[in-house]
């Protein structure tokens, strides 16, 4: 790791850190230095304050699966019908309309945060001239240069585009391109099971559109539990979604009337539009790294050390820059934590056990180990299972597919694992995350009353669960 001597002299530099990127790990780097006192600066393009992560990412999808759901009365159908809408015609209009009026209001916030805590904000695009000196080029081609002790990388990520394919922006798109569709397709291809891909697809199936997944891997979302997957497979079946797992693209024709994905197995498969999803790099093209004696590999990505220090230990990097899990959640503690670590403000690493939430329809989300790890490591545990159908809240909202998953340690009855299916899923994993991550048992559960009616009830449901087959185990042991 090179060292440098001219850290220590902050009234050398025209800021204490300059964060480059406002995305989620920016945002938070600059708060955070800036309530220890230090001279901060973000610098950002200028239609793209909070970064991709309120732009064209995070808060635009998530939105656009309110509005999604709020529109086809997904929600509501299993109380009213399944041919339950609350508006018959939906239109591109009605779904923006919602998703501009969030990341408004979200620009906003972010960029008042910043001001209020004293960052001065640049806009434009931001490089390196050396490893202390960092450009700003604005929008009008002026060039303003500034002197910075610590910089953390924070420029996000881009949809990777393979170059065999000719994105129109019009019928083949990536994730940024579905956000300006000008209307709903009939029938869409998505390119790439990953969670963008999953989430989309979910949500131009509930708006009517015969969708086809591709993707060359057998299995997706192979990180979550298997009978979730099969449960969502199920639900997206149910909404007209074909399935072409093991399949890959070996190109796009667009035409007038529409596209044509050509599989290498030699399907063809006709749809208005195609969606990439195939993965994302790091933005760092513009960033001018070698001036600064740094590189990225192959996808963009630059390499960083626990304490998200690139090579230079004055220059950090977080967030989707730096690669998985690539998280506007950990990309927040990613970026807090490199500014503490910069001005040597302790705090600690982040804990182990962290969520992810998928919000597909309906949404998933899970902590801890999978049964395939417990068995493959050879821990032995129980499962305890809640089904939504059988919670008065459950029937109260209407979901009677939904269904929380406990691991449990025989011996320990330590809670291993939570993986949930439905409604509010990605709040519920909350609370199993919060006992796991203080070494707790499934009997603060069982000892524990919970509100009624609620979903919350689930953890009761499926913590006796368990427990009454670690009973009956004993039970049956008993000579
Ligand atoms: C469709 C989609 C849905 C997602 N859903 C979720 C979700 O539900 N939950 C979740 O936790 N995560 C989700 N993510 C991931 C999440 O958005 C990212 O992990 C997060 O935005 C990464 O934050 P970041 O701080 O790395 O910066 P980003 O949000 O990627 O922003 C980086 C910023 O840096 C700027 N920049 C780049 N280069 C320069 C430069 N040279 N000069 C100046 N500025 C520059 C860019 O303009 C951009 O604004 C989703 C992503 C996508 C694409
Ligand atoms: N809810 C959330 O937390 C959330 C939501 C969306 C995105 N994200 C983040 O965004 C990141 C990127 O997501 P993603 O879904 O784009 O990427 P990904 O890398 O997870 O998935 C891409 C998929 O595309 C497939 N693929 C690639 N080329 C193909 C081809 N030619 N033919 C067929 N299949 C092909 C790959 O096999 C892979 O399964 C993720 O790492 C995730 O962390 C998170």
């Amino acid at each position: 790791m090179a060292t440098d001597e001219r850290a220590d002299e902050p009234e050398r530099y025209d800021y204490d850190l300059v964060v480059i990127g406002s995305g989620p790990g920016g945002q938070k780097a600059a708060i955070a230095a800036a309530k220890l006192g230090h001279r901060v600066a973000v610098v950002e393009r200028r239609h793209m304050m909070g970064g991709v992560s309120v732009n064209s990412g995070t808060i635009p999808s998530k939105t656009l699966r309110e509005a999604v759901m709020y529109l086809t009365g997904m929600a509501q159908r299993d109380m009213y019908g399944a041919s339950y809408r609350v508006k018959s015609d939906i239109t591109v209009e009605d779904l923006f309309a919602r998703t501009q009026h969030v990341i408004g209001r979200e620009i906003e916030v972010v960029r008042a945060q910043l001001l209020r805590n004293h960052v001065e904000i640049h806009n434009g695009t931001g490089s390196f001239v050396d490893p202390h000196t960092i450009e700003v080029l604005d929008d009008d081609g002026r060039r303003t240069r500034f002197a910075a002790r610590f910089v953390v990388i924070a420029t996000g990520s881009k949809p990777h585009r393979p170059d065999t394919v000719q994105f129109d922006e019009r019928t083949v798109v990536d994730s940024d391109g579905v956000l300006a569709l000008d209307r709903v397709p009939n029938s869409m291809v998505v390119v790439g099971a990953g969670i963008i891909g999953i989430e989309y697809a979910s949500m131009f199936a509930a708006l009517g559109t015969r969708v086809t997944i591709i993707d060359k891997r057998p299995t997706m979302l192979e990180m979550c539990d298997p009978e979730v997957v099969e449960s969502l497979k199920f639900h997206l079946r149910d909404l007209s979604v074909s399935f072409r797992l093991g399949e890959e693209v070996a190109g796009v024709d667009s035409g007038a009337h529409g596209t044509v994905t050509r599989l290498v197995s030699g399907k063809k498969i006709a749809a208005d539009t195609v969606m990439y999803s195939a993965g994302r790099q790091g933005q760092t093209h513009a960033l001018q790294l070698e001036a600064a004696g740094l590189s990225a590999d192959s996808r963009g990505r630059i390499k960083v050390d626990s304490d998200y220090r690139t090579e230079h230990p004055h220059i950090f990097a977080v967030g989707d820059v730096i690669g998985f899990p690539a998280l506007a959640a950990t990309s927040m503690d990613q970026g807090r934590l490199a500014a503490y670590r910069a001005f040597d403000e302790p705090a600690r690493e982040l804990a182990s056990v962290q969520p992810i939430g998928i919000y597909t329809i309906p949404e998933i989300s899970y902590c801890g180990r999978t049964e395939e790890e417990l068995t493959r490591d050879a821990v032995p545990y129980e499962v305890g299972i809640a089904r939504y159908r059988e919670l008065a809240r459950g029937q109260i909202v209407g979901d009677s597919y939904g269904m929380l998953k406990l691991l449990v340690h025989t011996e320990t009855r330590e809670l291993l694992g939570v993986h949930i299916f439905g409604t509010s899923a990605t709040d519920l994993v909350h609370i199993g995350q919060a006992i796991m991550a203080c070494g707790g048992t499934i009997d603060y559960l069982v000892d524990t009353v919970l509100n009624y009616p609620t979903l919350s009830e689930a953890y009761k449901v499926a913590a006796l669960d368990a427990t009454n087959k670690i009973r009956a185990v004993a039970r049956f042991s008993e000579i």
